[in-house]
């Protein structure tokens, strides 16, 4: 699976990120990523999807380097994400939407496509029957033929989610999943992930919301400043005194929140 090892990150002056390890669990489980607001973890994202380049450490998956790669040799190693704001095509079917983000496995050119040949036809078709299937996995199949737009805030992150999938990663990183959502909407995200984990995929999340990722995670690892200041299981990291304290002096209580 995903490691970071020493891995750092500085912009100009700026140390954003030093000498980060992080190691997934095995394929099939759900790692969460938490962190004061500044602390690094969207870069962490950026640097294992290769939008940059880190300036020290190793970022393996499956045993490979990731780094130097671009963000779509990324993809294809089997990394998706979703992002903090929603992406979708909101002008185009539910459908379209998951079948434009799988175009890459439909293997034939421009030619092809040009022609329509029975091989291309036969490849659109599957690839819109995979699409109803990923649209089934977060319960949009019915709306398959709807315009994104027409769906509600929770729908749409939901619509995300099969998007990502539709590259046929091993690995889903979701970059705060439930922001904006509301309660009913938080636990229907919440099923759907681990019915998405069921599957096989791993999940690596950053979020916000500790109920959720203490509910949701088998581990969870902290960032504060740039470091990794604890690693370990839900329970261990909600009583971990550096993480209490690292979460100390802000408005809200999010690990508070978590356990009442
Ligand atoms: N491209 C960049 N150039 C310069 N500084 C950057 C760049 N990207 C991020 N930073 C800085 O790195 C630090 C960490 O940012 P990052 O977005 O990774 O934090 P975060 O933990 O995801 O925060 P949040 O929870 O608010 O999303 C911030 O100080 C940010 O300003």
């Amino acid at each position: 699976m995903l490691e970071l090892a020493n891995v750092s990150m500085r912009f100009g002056g700026l140390h954003v990120l030093q000498d980060v390890n992080i190691a997934l669990p095995p394929e099939g489980s759900i790692f969460g990523l938490i962190g004061p607001n500044g602390a690094g973890k969207t870069t962490v994202f950026n640097l294992i999807t290769g939008l940059f380049r880190p300036t020290g450490g190793s970022i393996t998956f499956d045993k490979q380097s990731l780094v130097g790669l671009q963000p779509f040799e990324v993809t294809r190693r089997g990394i998706a994400r979703t992002f903090q704001n929603i992406r979708v095509f909101k002008e185009m079917s539910l459908l379209d939407n998951v079948v434009v983000g799988m175009h890459r496995h439909l293997g034939y050119g421009a030619l092809g496509t040009l022609f329509s040949s029975p091989a291309v036809r036969m490849a659109e078709k599957q690839a819109r029957e995979r699409a109803l299937e990923l649209l089934s996995w977060v319960r949009l199949d019915h709306k398959a033929r709807a315009t994104a737009d027409s769906l509600s805030y929770g729908e749409q992150r939901r619509l995300e989610l099969a998007r990502a999938l539709a590259t046929e990663p091993k690995l889903l990183l979701l970059d705060e999943p439930v922001a904006g959502m509301n309660a009913s909407e938080k636990t229907e995200l919440m099923v759907e992930i681990r019915n998405i984990r069921a599957r096989g995929y791993g999940i690596f999340m950053i979020e916000h919301d500790m109920r959720f990722v203490m509910g949701l995670c088998e581990r969870v690892a902290v960032l504060n400043f740039g470091r990794i200041i604890c690693d370990d299981v839900p329970e261990v990291v909600q009583r971990d005194p550096q993480v209490i304290e690292a979460y100390l002096g802000r408005d809200e209580d999010p690990l508070q929140e978590a356990t009442a």
